[in-house]
């Protein structure tokens, strides 16, 4: 364990990599509870999306753990899950479609790992695009947590948007988790977001919002393979999958460099084992997809546990044996899920923690703030990660254009926005 992990190399022990496996564990575990929910508007069964996902954490994960030795989790992001349901539901397309699209893209991104392109890709995104996607997305579920929660509601004459009845049964009970969890937050409790859920669900089981038909149970069965893919050329869905490739490319690889920069793995500015690091989520999102789970990213949550010490891919893998042992609550898992009001508050919480790259945005440049601005407004606006992402691509190599710059930009960046002005104006569907 020592040699393979290399513990000492690292200046760690097991006792630290099990403490912090438990600490990321505990911080992401929500994703269980929360990805049926956000899929379940897309139609899929929630014990099918409950088993795809911890597949997709467990594969990805323990790729993680041994094929880079990092201490950090990957599983199906948020942002990207209800990119997923707008895509199925806003266009009346069957899901096992876009898991077509979400298969595709996972295979595109796992031959990318294996070529020079991916570093091509990376280098000429700047920062003011890379940061204002994952902040846009970070906007996205959060508003998504607000309808959940019944906060934020349908405005009808009174405007687009308004305040929700606050006097719900079910906007109270998200509102109180919603304190509960951000006390636990501002006081630092490890896997508050985790704390939070059960709080709330206790509540919502004493004011008979919730029930139980046990705890404890065999797995359900997985659902394997039901998508298609001839379907996601009959529907023209390149777009979307362009999106999802993107967005699961720059969230992981801002991720892994965020996650490495506090642990201490960076080597003059460039991140060692990044390939397997990128190959392990490649992995996860591709056999995810055949399972039923939206795409697979490198979490922010990592950074829990290298605060508690985890270096290696011990700690990874005690996170990815946490997510094999959760596979036995379905029943108690699966009955939380199912009240949508008990997990908004976590939606509304990690979308502030994916808010954290704007600092890194030039605020002070017009050239460089304005595409940020316009992804960050117009996904949520639109519901859609693509249409934000466009905005984006497009509005800044004309303002490096016109205002004299247009040599820094990178032909990569020219190639995009043109090719998402075509796609913006004539087929404008996806
Ligand atoms: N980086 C990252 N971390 C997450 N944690 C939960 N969802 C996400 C996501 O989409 N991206």
């Amino acid at each position: 364990m020592n040699r393979f992990f290399k513990l000492q190399e690292n200046q760690t022990t097991i006792k630290t990599e099990i403490n912090a496996g438990i600490t990321t564990f505990l911080t992401m575990v929500y994703i269980i509870f929360v990805n049926p929910v956000i899929l379940g508007n897309a139609g899929v069964p929630s014990g099918q999306v409950f088993m795809a996902t911890i597949i997709s954490a467990l594969v990805g994960t323990l790729l993680m753990a041994l094929l880079a030795n990092y201490p950090i989790a990957i599983a199906p992001g948020m942002g990207l899950n209800a990119y997923f349901v707008t895509v199925v539901t806003k266009y009346g397309l069957s899901y096992s479609i876009v898991f077509g699209a979400v298969f595709i893209a996972g295979v595109i991104f796992l031959l990318l790992s294996f070529t020079s392109l991916r570093e091509k890709l990376i280098e000429a995104i700047p920062n003011s695009l890379k940061f204002g996607i994952t902040s846009g997305i970070g906007l996205f579920i959060a508003f998504l947590g607000l309808q959940f929660s019944g906060i934020i509601v349908d405005g009808g004459e009174a405007g687009l948007l308004t305040l929700g009845d606050l006097q719900a049964p079910n906007t109270l009970l998200s509102i109180a988790g919603l304190f509960i969890t951000l006390i636990l937050m501002a006081r630092n409790v490890k896997g508050a977001l985790f704390y939070g859920i059960v709080m709330t669900a206790i509540i919502a089981f004493f004011t008979g919002q919730l029930t139980f038909n046990g705890v404890v149970s065999m797995p359900p069965a997985p659902v394997f393979f039901e998508m298609d893919i001839a379907g996601v050329f009959t529907e023209g869905l390149y777009a979307v999958v362009f999106a999802f490739l993107l967005v699961t490319i720059f969230d992981t690889t801002g991720t892994l460099v965020g996650v490495a920069e506090q642990a201490g793995f960076m080597k003059d500015g460039k991140l060692p084992k990044a390939k397997s690091a990128l190959m392990a989520d490649a992995i996860a999102t591709t056999v995810g997809s055949t399972f039923g789970s939206s795409p697979s990213t490198a979490y922010v949550e990592s950074t829990s546990g290298v605060a508690a010490g985890g270096r290696t891919g011990l700690t990874s893998l005690v996170i990815a044996g946490l997510f094999f042992l959760s596979m036995f609550f379905s029943p108690f898992i699966q009955a939380i899920s199912g009240v949508s009001a008990i997990t908004a508050p976590v939606l509304i919480i990690v979308g502030c923690f994916m808010m954290e790259g704007l600092s890194r945005v030039d605020w002070k440049s017009f050239d460089e703030a304005f595409p940020s601005f316009i992804i960050i407004l117009t996904m949520p606006l639109t519901s859609s990660i693509a249409t934000g992402i466009a905005m984006g691509f497009i509005t800044y190599p004309l303002l490096k254009v016109v205002s004299g710059k247009g040599k820094q930009v990178s032909w990569l960046l020219y190639v995009f926005g043109i090719l998402f002005a075509i796609q913006l104006v004539f087929f404008p569907a996806h």
